[in-house]
């Protein structure tokens, strides 16, 4: 999937998370054990924790001694060792090999414990009143009577051992083995304290490398999380600044801009969860159901109810609001949309009284979100307060079995918490795993919308081996060329051939609509010719890199575009090593700078974001100055004059004429003023060229040019315009 592509680069640092998190696990499940054995051996065996007794009575010794077979007295031999002073001591070795001497002498001293424990019983039985018709205690019973009793009790101590947990035989032997140590007054609250400090120091320590190894996980994850984000977002907007407008229409900005940051952020999310969860569940749930199988308890099933349980409630709750989370990011979309268009729109929305149904637009695309957004929470709401449910349930449950199997005496409190415990870490664990599943589909959802980013073709790109355009002349030439949108079925433009030649200016104009903005954005490849050919100096631009094309292209867009800064950082926009001198002068071409001095810090005036702090007419002017400054071979002027007065529109195109004079000039006009002293004129109509030729000729050759020029020029402007040739204009 592609959110665990994600993470290949940062492998090593999913092999850290993965180690840490072992380590947590561990942690977190060895604690239950020590809470189980605080209560088990440090309260109710006073900080025994082995039946081999330490100290024993030779005459205990010895009694016990013949309750064992062979192999348990061979082990009893070794590690006990005779103190000559009525006691037997178990050696160091022994301590060694505590395991060995426990499982060798476990079963002796139940059997020894047992007449002790029917003499202090308050029923009559058989060894009391033998002890009573012999007149002796317990402890002065003579080894024959011993023997016969140890015949008596096998089967039973037997019985007991097949069917006791480990753990609890454990501690029954241990209750014994304090019958020895009672014998010499051994210190239960000095052993009984060391071993609970020492018990909690353990579990302190590993409560905190716990909490460390969490810590760890957490910075490491979000690291990694927030590194895949950064990629993400910088794969993204790399690709969109290489997408021609084909690709830009295909997703819509709002959608563009949605998918490089919610579902971006969505991807970081996740991912941080996915790391702490994804590998913890099963580590932790793996390593609890060991726990519990070693437990003894022998209530496994509870715990599979429990899982159904979970996993029944998050797969129905999965079923009903998946769908609802699948639509999300398309909502998000939407409100972004609709917001993006209605905050750019606003004074139009204003000046046309529009706000009540803008906002009633905005309204329905929030609601809907809001609702989509309140259902998954609502059916979400219900997850937490049944878990818990399920939890105390299952602890109930366990709590009640376990009770029964306490009374039967099969079973330890500690035992029974630390199942508890362990229980409750499995289900933790299968609800991590189903929050997971809950989470990753909104998720891929999400890595899909940006992967489809990633992977869209750019229709406009460098072709392989091409060549820089170097030194250009700027001779261009349109060869045949035809050119259809992307998914549209008609050519907006159709066998357009034509010469353009530096030092001269080659205007375009035509009815609205008819192609003009589409020609000359043909020439900076914002979209490539569907038929035909565009030369430069007889090189076709598609086998030149776009980089180089582009440099040698002065382009001033119909609608000015301007971006924060200051005036002059928008005019070095396209040639940041541009001088003061070369800014002025640019500014001074365009009639811009009788405005920008007017300005309390001239060049330095800041421009507000898209130039909002600018009129339009001196956002189009600064936009010549722009690509002015650049010092291009090819200038093209998409309708850049129309947002100019008169005076300024003749100012402009004068002082054009007077410094740019070895450019090739390329002026898309609505206005006929603008155009008479082009070298060249090509009017267009319906997508193809009706008549090229100078303002003269055009009056006389060609029909729909004599037709614009009598309706936006009077007759005796007309035939001004035929008269003298008035100085160099672009
Ligand atoms: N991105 C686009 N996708 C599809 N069709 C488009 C796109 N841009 C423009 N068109 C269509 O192509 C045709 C030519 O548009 P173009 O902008 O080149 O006209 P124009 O002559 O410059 O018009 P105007 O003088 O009003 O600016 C129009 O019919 C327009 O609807």
């Amino acid at each position: 999937m592609q959110i665990f592509r994600n993470l290949k680069p940062y492998w090593k640092s999913v092999i850290i998370i993965a180690l840490l998190l072992v380590l947590q696990a561990y942690c977190d499940l060895s604690l239950p054990d020590y809470t189980s054995k605080l209560i088990d051996t440090g309260i109710q065996n006073y900080g025994i924790e082995n039946c081999s007794p330490k100290q024993i009575p030779e005459k205990a010794y010895k009694v016990i001694d013949g309750f064992m077979d062979d192999d348990e007295k061979a082990v009893w031999k070794k590690y006990y060792k005779d103190g000559s002073d009525g006691y037997y001591y178990l050696t160091e070795d022994g301590e060694k090999h505590i395991d060995e001497v426990d499982s060798a002498c476990m079963k002796g001293l139940m059997m020894y414990y047992y007449p002790y424990q029917m003499v202090n019983s308050d029923e009559d039985n058989e060894i009391k009143a033998g002890l009573d018709k012999m007149g002796i205690t317990l402890d002065e019973m003579p080894e024959e009577m011993w023997a016969q009793i140890g015949e008596q009790m096998k089967p039973t101590v037997d019985g007991m051992l097949d069917s006791m947990g480990e753990d609890y035989m454990e501690s029954t032997a241990i209750a014994c083995t304090r019958i020895c140590y009672d014998s010499f007054g051994y210190d239960y609250k000095a052993g009984q304290m060391s071993y609970l400090k020492w018990a909690a120091v353990k579990m302190l320590g590993m409560s905190l490398l716990m909490a460390a190894a969490a810590v760890l996980i957490g910075l490491v994850a979000s690291r990694v999380a927030a590194s895949v984000a950064c990629g993400l977002r910088e794969k993204v907007f790399n690709k969109v600044i290489a997408f021609s407008d084909a690709e830009i229409n295909k997703f819509s900005t709002a959608s563009l801009i949605t998918r490089s940051t919610n579902d971006v952020q969505q991807i970081q999310m996740v991912t941080v969860m996915m790391l702490r969860m994804v590998l913890y569940a099963p580590i932790l749930s793996i390593g609890g159901i060991v726990k519990v199988v070693g437990n003894g308890a022998g209530m496994g099933w509870v715990i599979f109810i429990g899982i159904a349980a979970v996993v029944i409630l998050m797969g129905t709750l999965m079923v009903i609001a998946m769908p609802k989370f699948k639509v999300m990011q398309t909502l998000v979309d939407r409100v972004n949309l609709v917001s993006r268009e209605i905050l750019t729109g606003i004074p139009v929305i204003r000046a046309f009284g529009r706000e009540e149904r803008e906002e009633e637009r905005f309204d329905e695309a929030n609601k809907d979100l809001t609702k989509n957004t309140l259902f998954v929470n609502r059916v979400m709401t219900f997850a937490m307060p049944i878990l818990m449910f399920i939890m105390y349930a299952i602890s109930i449950l366990i709590e009640w079995v376990a009770a029964h199997k306490i009374d039967a005496g099969v079973l330890q409190v500690g035992s029974m918490t630390a199942f508890i415990t362990y229980t409750m870490l499995i289900i933790m664990s299968f609800l991590m795993l189903s929050m997971m599943s809950v989470m990753l589909p909104r998720a891929s959802v999400a890595a899909d919308r940006i992967q489809e980013i990633i992977d869209t073709d750019v229709t406009v790109q460098d072709a392989a081996g091409a060549k820089k355009l170097e030194a250009p002349r700027g001779v261009v030439k349109y060869d045949n060329v035809a050119f259809a949108y992307p998914g549209a079925d008609e050519n907006v433009l159709e066998n357009i051939s034509f010469e353009a030649k530096p030092g001269q200016t080659t205007a375009i104009i035509g009815s609205t609509g008819c192609g003009k903005s589409t020609l000359v954005q043909l020439l900076p490849r914002f979209y490539d010719v569907t038929e035909g050919s565009i030369t430069i100096d007889g090189q076709d631009i598609r086998d030149l890199t776009m980089e180089s094309v582009r440099q040698n292209i002065g382009f001033v867009p119909q609608k000015g575009i301007l971006f924060s800064g200051t005036i002059a950082s928008n005019i070095r926009f396209g040639a940041p090593d541009a001088s003061d001198e070369d800014v002025k002068l640019a500014a001074e071409i365009s009639q811009a700078s009788d405005f920008i001095e007017e300005k309390e810090h001239g060049y330095d005036s800041a421009v507000a974001q898209g130039g909002g702090n600018v009129s339009g007419g001196q956002k189009q002017r600064l936009a010549i100055a722009r690509a002015i400054a650049r010092k291009p071979k090819i200038l093209i002027f998409d309708d850049s004059f129309s947002a100019l007065d008169f005076k300024t529109d003749v100012a402009v195109r004068k002082a054009l004429g007077e410094h740019v004079n070895d450019s090739t000039v390329f002026i898309v006009a609505q206005r006929v003023s603008t155009i008479l002293s082009a070298d060249q004129i090509l009017v267009l109509d319906e997508g193809t060229i009706v008549g090229k030729g100078t303002h003269k000729e055009l009056l006389q050759t060609c029909e729909e040019y004599r037709q614009i020029a009598e309706s936006q020029l009077s007759p005796s402007e007309i035939a001004a315009s035929l008269g003298t040739d008035s100085e160099r204009q672009v």
